[in-house]
């Protein structure tokens, strides 16, 4: 599908952003290993969350809808799914791939796991490696790449597993692991990635303990084989879709948007925290605790923003922002620096060698120095690219919201992958004062 941006004003209203994509996820997944009845308020129905819950089903767990947003899931217990009848397809997800891994390595079954063309390029070894520690066998395409089959067992080993990368997909995959060994299991991280899991498991009962290493990272045990209470989980909207309209209205001059219940854990807020560095107007009203998470509504007004540099340290705080940072970077008075952005190669594309070339392709002076992204922003931009989403929703989002403020309408070839994570994106954005339409092939 092709989707066009055209050059828009002054955005302005207020909207709900759909569900976290991370907590959704792990609701479900959650909720499967609890015993007895969860409701999930607020999930995230596009594509990523939906593939979870059929893999779910597919091994066993009642899961319904209700109203829209509104799930039921009948938990099993740790350790209670079945042995699926088919290869599980995750799709695009990471996470869900991720940490249905994790679970998996739990059960004393063999099963089989595929994604789409970008899935089945990501690295797994980051995952199979502390899960064969701990006690589950994998054969996987060269390179730990999908597809491929898990055997767990029940009886797991509880390990120390010291992570290179700060990833909250390989924490929570070792933690959920973590759940069907006796004793204790415990996850090193470099630097804090999201702690929801962590959040979650400790509302159902299970015993985590989380704390700051001398190095600046964080050490966190679960106490293995508890019982999991179910749960009434509410997800918050999700930060990480709220970047989109966020920047499209702190671009705009004249803009005022209200961006409601956003989920504002502080491990997931840094590129607000860098967006108000670069001379943003963001303000946070009517916040309050939903779901053991702390939300808020981002009011983000328009004006000028400058460029800064932005620490390696906060990757992880903002790891999926990134594209839709370097287009704020484009529109901003002089360089932006993002540091230390290696992980970025490995997300549904290679993003910084990707928004690298789309902003060339837009007319932005950018450059690619080692893992850093350097973006000499100017007070206008070309635009008129068509960009290929790489089966990469945040890629095609990012052009988008770069199409609204550029010279010339951006197009973008394969805008289906928005559906991953944020379903009616479109819709909403056009709804603030946006101009995206959808375009025929053949006009392209
Ligand atoms: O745990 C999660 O829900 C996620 C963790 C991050 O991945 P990594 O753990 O690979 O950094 C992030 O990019 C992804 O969108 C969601
Ligand atoms: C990297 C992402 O997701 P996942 O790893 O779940 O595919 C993302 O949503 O930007």
């Amino acid at each position: 599908m092709l989707l066009r941006a055209a050059p828009h004003g002054a955005l302005s209203g207020a909207v709900a952003l759909p569900g976290d994509k991370s907590i959704s996820h792990r609701s479900l997944m959650l909720a499967a290993m609890a015993v007895g009845e969860s409701r999930i308020e607020g999930l995230l129905e596009g594509e990523d969350v939906l593939a979870t819950a059929r893999a779910l089903r597919a091994m066993g767990v009642e899961v319904e809808r209700g109203a829209p947003g509104c799930w039921r899931v009948w938990g099993v217990g740790v350790g209670g799914l079945a042995e699926p009848s088919d290869v599980l397809d995750l799709g695009n997800a990471g996470t869900g791939a991720r940490l249905l891994m994790g679970l998996l390595a739990g059960h004393a079954f063999t099963s089989f796991m595929t994604g789409d063309a970008s899935l089945r390029s990501r690295p797994m070894r980051r995952v199979i490696e502390p899960l064969a520690r701990m006690g589950a066998s994998f054969v996987s395409r060269s390179g730990g790449r999908l597809p491929l089959a898990v055997t767990g067992r029940t009886d797991l080993l509880p390990i120390v597993h010291e992570s290179k990368v700060a990833s909250a997909q390989v924490k929570s995959a070792v933690l959920l692991a973590g759940l069907h060994a006796p004793g204790s299991t415990t996850v090193i991280e470099p630097l804090p990635s999201r702690d929801h899991s962590e959040r979650m498991l400790t509302a159902m009962g299970a015993t985590i303990v989380s704390e700051p290493t001398e190095t600046g990272g964080r050490r966190v045990t679960i106490t293995g084989q508890p019982e999991l209470r179910p749960q009434s989980f509410v997800v918050p909207g999700d930060p990480s879709s709220a970047g989109f309209p966020a920047v499209a209205a702190a671009l705009a001059a004249g803009s005022e948007v209200r961006l409601e219940r956003v989920g504002l854990n502080p491990l997931r807020t840094g590129l607000y925290a860098t967006l108000v560095e670069m001379g943003a107007r963001i303000g946070i009203e009517n916040e309050a605790v939903a779901g053991g998470e702390p939300v808020g509504d981002l009011v983000v007004r328009g004006g000028p923003l400058r460029g800064v540099e932005v620490p390696a340290e906060r990757a992880p705080t903002m790891i999926d922002e990134y594209p839709i940072l370097a287009v704020a970077a484009a529109f901003a008075e002089g360089a932006t620096i993002m540091r230390g952005l290696s992980e970025l190669r490995v997300k549904e594309s290679d993003r910084l060698a990707v928004m690298a070339d789309g902003l060339a392709a837009c007319g932005v002076a950018v450059e690619v120095e080692g893992d850093d992204l350097v973006v000499h922003g100017a007070a206008r931009v070309r635009g008129g690219a068509l960009i290929d989403a790489r089966l990469d929703h945040r890629i095609a989002m990012s052009f988008l919201v770069l199409g609204g403020r550029a010279e010339a309408p951006v197009t973008v070839k394969g805008a289906e992958a928005i559906e991953t994570s944020f379903p009616g994106f479109a819709e909403l954005m056009n709804g603030l004062g946006a101009e995206i339409t959808e375009v025929k092939e053949s006009l392209a």
